[in-house]
């Protein structure tokens, strides 16, 4: 859901996180994300260069400093599209950071769209399916919950939060 907020609202604070997972077909170095050798990870993580990282899926994901520091330079708000794990994570940090769970309208649903985007083998796709399953149980302890049916409707409520949140 990503690319659709970043093709409505590419003025907002998205952070390019740092992946182990390798690109998919289109998918560009430095856009979304910054894709990382195991090896250029483990030095990141040494260097004390993540806000937060965590497993997802059988890869790892991070969210470097220095993109915090590059988005609230520019005075727009900070959006992280991480796990729950990086979420809670970064709310232990920032006491002030809201969490948005995005959610499928059923698993079967999200099983149907990641089978028909074709970019991941059975096996990966169980992983997300149990990755996705152990979040949801987590979604309580969120401030908002968005039902991800129509990725237009979606999309636009998900701005819509965020702009509540900013003139709070
Ligand atoms: N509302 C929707 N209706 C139909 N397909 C959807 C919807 N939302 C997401 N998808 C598709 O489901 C798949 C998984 O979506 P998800 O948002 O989890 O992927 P993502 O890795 O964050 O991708 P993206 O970078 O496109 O946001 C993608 O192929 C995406 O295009
Ligand atoms: N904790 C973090 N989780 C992250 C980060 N960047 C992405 N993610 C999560 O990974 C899944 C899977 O991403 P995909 O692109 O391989 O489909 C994504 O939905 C996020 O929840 C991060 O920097 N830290």
């Amino acid at each position: 859901m990503v690319s659709a907020v970043r093709r409505a609202r590419p003025d907002l604070g998205l952070t390019v996180s740092a992946t182990t997972r390798a690109p998919r077909p289109g998918e560009v170095d430095g856009v979304a994300y910054s894709f990382k050798t195991d090896a250029e990870f483990d030095a990141m993580v040494e260097a004390g260069e993540f806000l937060e990282w965590a497993h997802v899926a059988g890869h790892r994901y991070g969210t470097p400093v220095s993109e915090v520091e590059r988005v609230l330079a520019s005075g727009h708000s900070l959006i992280l599209e991480i796990d729950v794990q990086g979420g809670l994570n970064v709310k232990r940090l920032m006491d002030d950071a809201v969490l948005v769970f995005i959610e499928p309208p059923s698993m079967e649903e999200l099983e149907r769209r990641l089978r028909g985007r074709g970019t991941e083998s059975d096996e990966d796709i169980a992983l997300r399916l149990g990755q996705a399953a152990g979040e949801t149980a987590l979604a309580a302890s969120y401030d908002a919950r968005i039902v991800n049916d129509d990725l237009d409707r979606a999309t636009a409520e998900l701005l819509s939060t965020v702009e509540a949140f900013e003139s709070e």
